[in-house]
């Protein structure tokens, strides 16, 4: 079907006015629509989503295709401004771009934030925004698939299902084993454990036990709604919203567009068309898209929406500031011929996947159910670690951490495939440590260049590596893990081109590790690294750090003097009748993956929502 019958179709469908309109089908807008639907199924109610459907689609569905990049279709992409931070780098960001957003794309890693960092939110001005409110929330959006659950942590009735995987890899176990020998600073447990650092523990997925399915919030919220709730739930799929429409600074409507609308130089080939809403609009588009939305509408600092010849509705100079993500790097080794590696699976091979789709298809389990990530410590600095990471770091650990006590400094990861951008040698097993730091210093920007097209570039910069501080994490981080890797039983050497160029005269090389034939003792010497050796770390991680996909912050919930964009009923300061509601709210930080942030504001809009919509929000 061309793109002008398509829209035919669709159009014939849609109504001329709802009560809601969602700009944006992702993690968040699935949550807060579902359950809106479902209170009151009278409401009608309109996502508009850039990507397409995804519904028992293989490669959203079973989780070891995920992180498959080449399916560019189901991303967008956004450079940055080329950073001398990252040796004269661009950083291209990913975020999910279908029904589901990043959920339907996501590595699948469950964790939580830590409690203080919603307490924080509360303090900076967000009654309601607390940790004894929104704890509560990531327990009714779970069910806690593994036997053990504490149910004063756990949920066992929500939608999203959480378990450990089709199967434990001998990677895992290898890292926690060598950990609890190894490592006798920090604990090893054998169940997961979400709220304390310093513990190497299980970790576990979004993944249904059940099924071995990927717990999305596109399926488990809208797919599998009943029809009742579905029958005033209309979506509107591969639309992008240019802008939000208004009459006296209310909030009337959006216009949207197809790629088509667009020449190949960006210009506009057709206008946009209207759709209207009664009641409310929820911008939902993201950390990169909400802010760009608004940016287009006329809402943002006079700066930037000059620079985009864009007439000013709401001087809000907030938005499109604030960007926070955590910087991830990742270090691959070779493993021997027997470990449990997800090689060629996550990168669609379909020669590579045959011989584990019967048991996926019949049971649900095996490495198909997996997403090569299930174990992993948050940490913090012991004394010695902290002299090591030097006088930058510990001014941040005085001003920051030492009052936290829950905050971990970096998550560090073993991983079941080459996580790293190194390529594996041709038939080759490979394990990788990914690494990264969870409250980096790096704050960046992202505005438009367009006054018109959605699809033109963001001026967008992350800010990664600009403070020394964030570059000594990720020191720490390659350390740490490179001690663990070269004890583990599969280790089978480094793959060089993943790790520093260390300078040939230091004792410290590559080749420490990469001319063994396996593990080193347990109880050999960690490798002593001269000021050299460190800034060939640094370099390395300069040359290859990446975005760890969990950009937010942009449209940050704060008082409107600090900076803020949306106050604590998620309304956009200045005008009416427009909500912000996905990971671009988040005014500070959360030391964790961030899916289940996005679960949380998800619950807690509906709530609000609800309450202005005067829906009843009892079950
Ligand atoms: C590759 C990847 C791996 C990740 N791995 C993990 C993990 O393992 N564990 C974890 O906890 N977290 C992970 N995350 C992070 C987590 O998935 C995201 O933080 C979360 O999904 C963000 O939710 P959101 O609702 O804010 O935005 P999104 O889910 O990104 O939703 C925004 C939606 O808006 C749409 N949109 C944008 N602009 C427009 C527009 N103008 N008009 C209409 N629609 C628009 C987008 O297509 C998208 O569907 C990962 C993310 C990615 C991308």
């Amino acid at each position: 079907m061309s793109l002008d019958s398509e829209r035919a179709t669709l159009s014939m469908s849609l109504l001329e006015s709802y009560d809601v309109i969602f700009a944006g089908g992702g993690t968040t807008a699935c949550v807060v629509a579902s359950r809106i639907a479902q209170a009151d199924p009278s409401l009608k109610i309109l996502i508009i989503e850039a990507g397409s459907h995804t519904e028992d689609l293989i490669d959203h569905v079973q989780p070891g295709r995920c992180l498959n990049l080449s399916l560019a279709h189901t991303f967008s992409h956004f450079d940055s401004i080329p950073s001398d931070a990252l040796g004269g780098r661009s950083i291209r960001v990913l975020t999910g771009c279908c029904l589901g957003g990043g959920s339907a794309v996501n590595g699948m890693m469950y964790t939580r934030a830590s409690a203080s960092d919603y307490d924080d939110w509360e303090k900076v001005g967000n009654p309601g925004w607390g940790s004894k409110d929104l704890i509560p929330l990531a327990r009714k959006v779970e069910t806690y698939q593994v036997a053990s659950g504490d149910p004063s942590v756990h949920g066992f009735n929500g939608p999203i299902k959480i378990s450990r995987g089709g199967q434990v890899t001998n990677i895992a176990r290898e890292f926690l084993e060598v950990a609890a020998q190894y490592d006798r600073d920090r604990k090893t447990v054998t169940q997961s454990t979400l709220d304390a650092q310093d513990f190497y523990t299980p970790w576990h997925m979004y993944i249904d036990a059940h099924t071995g399915k990927r717990s999305d919030t596109a399926h488990h919220f809208i797919y599998n709604l009943n029809p009742e709730a579905k029958r005033n739930l209309h979506i509107l799929t591969n639309r992008r919203v240019v802008k939000v429409l208004f009459e006296n600074n209310r909030a009337v409507g959006v216009s949207y567009a197809v790629h088509d609308d667009f020449n190949v130089l960006g210009e506009t080939k057709n206008p946009p068309q209207t759709v209207h809403a009664s009641r409310l609009v929820i911008l939902s588009s993201g950390a990169f898209g909400s802010p760009a939305i608004l940016e287009r509408s006329g809402i943002g600092s006079a700066e930037h929406l000059a620079q985009a010849q864009v007439d000013q509705l709401v001087d809000l100079p907030g938005v499109g500031e604030n960007y926070n993500d955590h910087n991830l790097c990742a270090t691959p080794y070779l493993s021997s011929e027997d470990s449990d590696c997800l090689d060629g699976i996550f990168g669609g091979d379909e020669e590579a996947i045959k011989p584990y789709l019967a048991e996926w298809t019949e049971k649900g389990t095996g490495l198909l159910a997996h997403n090569s990530f299930d174990a992993a410590i948050k940490m913090r600095p012991t004394p010695k670690e902290l002299e090591e990471l030097g006088p930058f770091f510990k001014k941040v650990w005085q001003e920051f951490y030492v009052e936290a006590s829950d905050k971990p400094v970096a998550l560090l990861i073993s991983s079941a495939r080459n996580l790293s951008t190194a390529p594996s040698p041709p038939g080759s097993k490979t394990f990788s440590m990914p690494f990264c730091s969870l409250y980096p210093r790096a704050i960046g920007y992202t505005h438009i260049t367009s006054r018109t097209n959605p699809w033109a570039p963001l001026r967008f910069k992350p800010g990664y590596l600009e403070d020394p501080a964030d570059v000594a994490i990720l020191r720490w981080g390659y350390k740490r893990g490179r001690e663990i890797a070269r004890r583990m039983r599969s280790f089978r050497g480094e793959i060089p081109a993943g790790h520093p160029k260390f300078p040939s005269s230091t004792t410290t090389t590559s080749s420490v590790a990469s001319s063994a034939p396996g593990p080193i003792d347990i109880d050999t010497p960690d490798i002593v690294y001269s000021a050299e050796d460190d800034k060939a770390i640094d370099d390395h991680h300069r040359a290859t750090v990446s975005t760890s996909w969990h950009s937010l912050g942009t449209c940050a919930m704060k008082s409107r003097v600090a900076g803020g964009v949306v106050d604590p009923r998620l309304n956009v300061y200045g005008v009416e009748n427009l909500k912000v509601a996905d990971l671009s709210i988040v005014p500070l930080n959360v030391g964790a993956n961030t899916y289940n942030t996005a679960l949380i504001v998800g619950e807690k809009a509906f709530l609000i929502v609800a309450e202005d919509l005067g829906v009843s929000t009892k079950e």
